[in-house]
């Protein structure tokens, strides 16, 4: 099925990138993060980049993009989408339950705690003879104190029953034990050398309580470079979503979205029937713009959001959901621009934007910090970003970025 049909909305291609010249800052920061999977020591020679270097870049980047990742990429969508499949089960008895257990935040603990140890066996499973290191949101302190045990008990179950309907079931039943050792796996710190799975179990916390969007992001950093992306959108619509959103027969829920280096990004149904690739929107006129923010206020500036939307003359009213389903909606085209200013001191991990990162980029868009920096990857859990991210194609980003400076600038001045 081609993008249109199932997307129900018309997708403009954008082009594949031209290597033959570095001057733009989506090419800065491919080349920025490609070197940095080479060489630690260089990454500060992008700025200074022009053509007549391209050559010996070009050979890094082919050979880096031709490591090909496949039997990770399947495992990591395998556990995606049985994580998915978990989580739902729990959300879907969540918003059965009376007023009193929906503010009970114990449901969301267990889908949490589940989607982690089932993403960590199912990788450990699919891929025996690689060493394996993940760096999770969760860890399993709680679990593991008297008054834990029956959450423990729980989970446990959750997590047998949904390998039990796996397709290719091969697990034993699990103990408490194996399910805290699987939660455990995910203790590593990450940073520039080796391979490393990041995962954030559910993204979006609030939204999956809410009975909204939510996310089981994954994704595999080699030597600090982001080189594959899984994002599990179980409540997301299959069709278009947005302020400039037309009519859609479908309402299809349950996507799951995927990018590998040098690949492209595609969606598909949870279910796996149908996939696209799909790329960014190709917009140049913000006029003609829509742009995603947190739902949550405390998450994001909405008050900042909005002036940098109207200096750069933004139309549409923000959309606000829940999760990095906001990056994959990004790269099918329902909006062209994500912003996000959390408060200050808030501290960015990497877990919350690696799977989303890679499938906005291979499909075409720009990740960037708020002064135009790239995403560094490398340096262990947290992201050290300058004020806050922005999210856009390459037509709008020198004007995004002119906007945020400038709103930046009046904000500070104001105070
Ligand atoms: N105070 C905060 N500011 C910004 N982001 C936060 C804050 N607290 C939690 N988050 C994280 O923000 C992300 C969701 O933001 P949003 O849905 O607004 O885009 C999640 O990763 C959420 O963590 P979590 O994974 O625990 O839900
Ligand atoms: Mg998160
Ligand atoms: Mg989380
Ligand atoms: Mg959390």
């Amino acid at each position: 099925m081609g993008t249109q049909s199932l997307l129900g909305a018309t997708r403009t291609v954008v082009a594949i990138r031209d290597w033959s010249c570095y001057e733009s800052i989506r090419k800065k920061s491919i080349i920025t993060t490609t070197f940095s999977a080479f060489s630690s020591s260089s990454t500060k020679r992008s700025s200074s980049l022009c053509c007549h270097r391209c050559s010996p870049l070009k050979t890094i980047a082919s050979s880096y993009s031709s490591m090909s990742y496949d039997k990770e990429l399947d495992a990591a969508k395998k556990a995606a989408t049985l994580a998915a499949r978990l989580c739902q089960k729990v959300q879907k008895a969540l918003l059965q339950s009376d007023v009193h257990s929906k503010s009970d935040k114990s449901p969301v603990t267990v889908a949490d705690y589940g989607s982690q140890a089932l993403v960590s066996l199912m990788l450990q499973r699919e891929l025996p003879s690689e060493q394996f290191s993940l760096v999770a949101e969760e860890d399993s302190g709680d679990l593991r104190k008297e008054s834990g045990q029956d959450t423990l008990k729980r989970i446990t179950e959750l997590v047998n029953d949904t390998l039990a309907n796996e397709q290719s079931h091969s697990f034993s039943t699990l103990t408490t034990d194996d399910v805290l050792k699987a939660i455990d796996n995910g203790k590593s710190e990450g940073g520039s050398v080796g391979r490393h799975w990041v995962l954030d179990p559910i993204d979006g916390t609030k939204g999956f309580v809410r009975g909204d969007q939510y996310a089981i992001a994954l994704a595999l950093l080699h030597e600090g470079k982001v080189v594959l992306g899984v994002l599990a959108c179980p409540n997301l619509p299959l069709a278009t979503i947005g302020s400039n959103q037309q009519h859609s027969s479908s309402n299809e829920i349950g996507c799951l979205f995927y990018a590998k280096v040098g690949n492209g990004t595609y969606m598909q149904t949870l279910d796996g029937s149908t996939q696209t690739k799909v790329n960014v929107s190709a917009v140049d006129n913000p006029e003609e713009a829509s742009f995603f923010e947190s739902y949550e206020a405390a998450h994001s500036s909405h008050d900042l959001s909005s002036t940098i939307a109207e200096k750069l003359g933004v139309k549409a009213p923000p959309v606000r959901i829940d999760s990095q389903a906001k990056y994959g909606a990004l790269s099918r085209g329902d909006g062209a621009i994500y912003l996000r200013f959390p408060n200050k001191g808030y501290r960015e991990k990497i877990w919350d934007h690696a799977a989303g990162a890679i499938v906005v980029t291979e499909a075409g868009g720009i990740v960037s910090d708020a002064a135009g920096n790239p995403l560094d990857f490398s340096k262990g859990k947290f992201l050290d970003v300058d004020t806050g991210i922005i999210v856009t194609n390459q037509n709008l980003m020198p004007s995004l970025l002119k906007a945020v400076k400038e709103s930046l600038n009046e904000k500070a001045s104001s105070l």
